[in-house]
């Protein structure tokens, strides 16, 4: 496989791994097409660098495959299959200059280039990456943030067939991460090179990924475009994932008429819930789809104010519901400016943002009812 060159589709075929009796991947199923950018999104401990590993064949799978362009890639060594990964936690040369740093891949055999195409190309890296001003430093006399994009640097700077980059941003500040999201996009490299990019972060996930990829507990919860987690995400767990505040969950039941009741009294809503009368279920609401004082939405309700937020342009609103029950709500700046504490609101929801779970269970959380 040495010399193989251009963008390559992924796939893991059923991958399980397993350290000692710790289940890290439990029969993964995943496709990344070649050029996507995908985006794999769990929180810590759901196996996502050990999916990095096995593809960058750091990690032999117990049992499953991956593929590399169709072909099952066991037995491959990591040098052959022709991927390049950039750690989080980073292995740089730390006595070296970053321009060294940068420059080493294009020395190795396989990647070499003559020196003077070598340099234009390190430069050309370190300006998109904002490092040019570093390169004659030794790393080790750099910040965490400016190191990590030298990291992230030595990775783009050859041609491989996939990029595994396993959160290559998260040790920048809010601002420059969020430029350099925007930057690593537009990097040609990268819009040709299959990439597949590990982050905890579902901003993140939301503004990179041509498709997103929920993983939790060693398995692939839902795969899909950014629209689809969003509007139609699976369960109650990839709900939660995407979306700050976190989308408001109201428990209820289903009536003898197939409407939802909420359990905490208060309101009924004509809408056909595609489940048993009695079942449990739970309404999601997010909280920038509420409106502030209208009326005429599907959903209404009505409380009182017990908490607000200025969260920039726009004001996070918690209101205390009739029953008890808390709610959030995000409502711009102007809508929200005479509100105090204890005054009443009402609220509205469009039937297009409402969502309906089934009731989460202590062994899984609940899956969304159709639509
Ligand atoms: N070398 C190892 N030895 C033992 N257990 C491991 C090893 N590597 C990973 N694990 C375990 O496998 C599971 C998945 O780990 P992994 O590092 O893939 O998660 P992650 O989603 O990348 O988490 P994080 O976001 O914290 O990096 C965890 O329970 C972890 O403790």
């Amino acid at each position: 496989m040495t010399g193989a060159t251009g963008s390559a589709s992924i796939a893991l075929r059923g991958v399980h791994k397993s350290y000692g009796r710790n289940t890290a991947l439990d029969g993964i199923e995943l496709t990344v097409a070649e050029g996507e950018f995908f985006c794999l999104l769990g929180p810590s401990g759901a196996g996502k660098t050990t999916t990095l590993k096995t593809v960058a064949g750091l990690e032999e799978p117990d049992s499953g495959a991956v593929e590399l362009d169709g072909r099952d890639m066991t037995g491959v060594e990591p040098y052959d299959r022709g991927v390049a990964m950039c750690f989080e936690s980073y292995a740089l040369y730390p006595h070296r200059s970053a321009y060294d740093n940068l420059a080493s891949p294009l020395r190795s055999p396989k990647y070499r280039l003559p020196a003077a195409e070598a340099r234009v190309k390190v430069h050309e890296i370190a300006e998109l990456l904002g490092i040019k001003g570093l390169l004659e430093r030794p790393v080790g006399a750099l910040s965490n943030g400016q190191r990590q994009r030298v990291a992230l640097g030595r990775v783009l700077v050859r041609p491989a067939r996939a990029f595994l980059l396993d959160e290559p941003l998260s040790h920048l500040d809010a601002k420059l991460r969020q430029a350099m999201r925007a930057e690593l996009k537009a990097i040609g490299d990268v819009r040709r090179t299959t990439t597949l990019y590990v982050t905890h972060d579902s901003v993140e996930a939301l503004a990179l990924g041509d498709r997103i990829g929920v993983i939790s507990d060693g398995r692939i919860v839902q795969t899909g475009p950014r629209e689809d987690i969003w509007h139609r995400p699976y369960d109650t767990f990839v709900a939660r994932a995407f979306g700050r505040p976190l989308i408001n969950l109201l428990p209820g039941t289903v009536t003898a008429d197939g409407h939802f009741a909420s359990a905490e009294g208060g309101f009924e809503l004509p809408v056909d819930v595609p489940a048993a009368a009695g079942t449990a279920v739970q309404l999601g609401v997010r909280p920038r789809d509420i409106t502030l004082g209208e009326e005429g939405g599907a959903l209404e309700l009505t409380g009182t104010v017990y908490v607000t937020e200025v969260l920039g342009r726009a004001v996070e609103v918690t209101v205390r519901l009739e029953g008890g029950r808390q709610l959030s709500l995000v409502a711009p700046r102007a809508a929200a400016a005479g509100l105090r504490v204890d005054d009443p609101v009402r609220l509205s929801v469009g039937l297009e943002n409402l969502l309906l779970f089934e009731a989460d269970r202590p062994e899984r959380p609940g899956r969304r009812i159709t639509p």
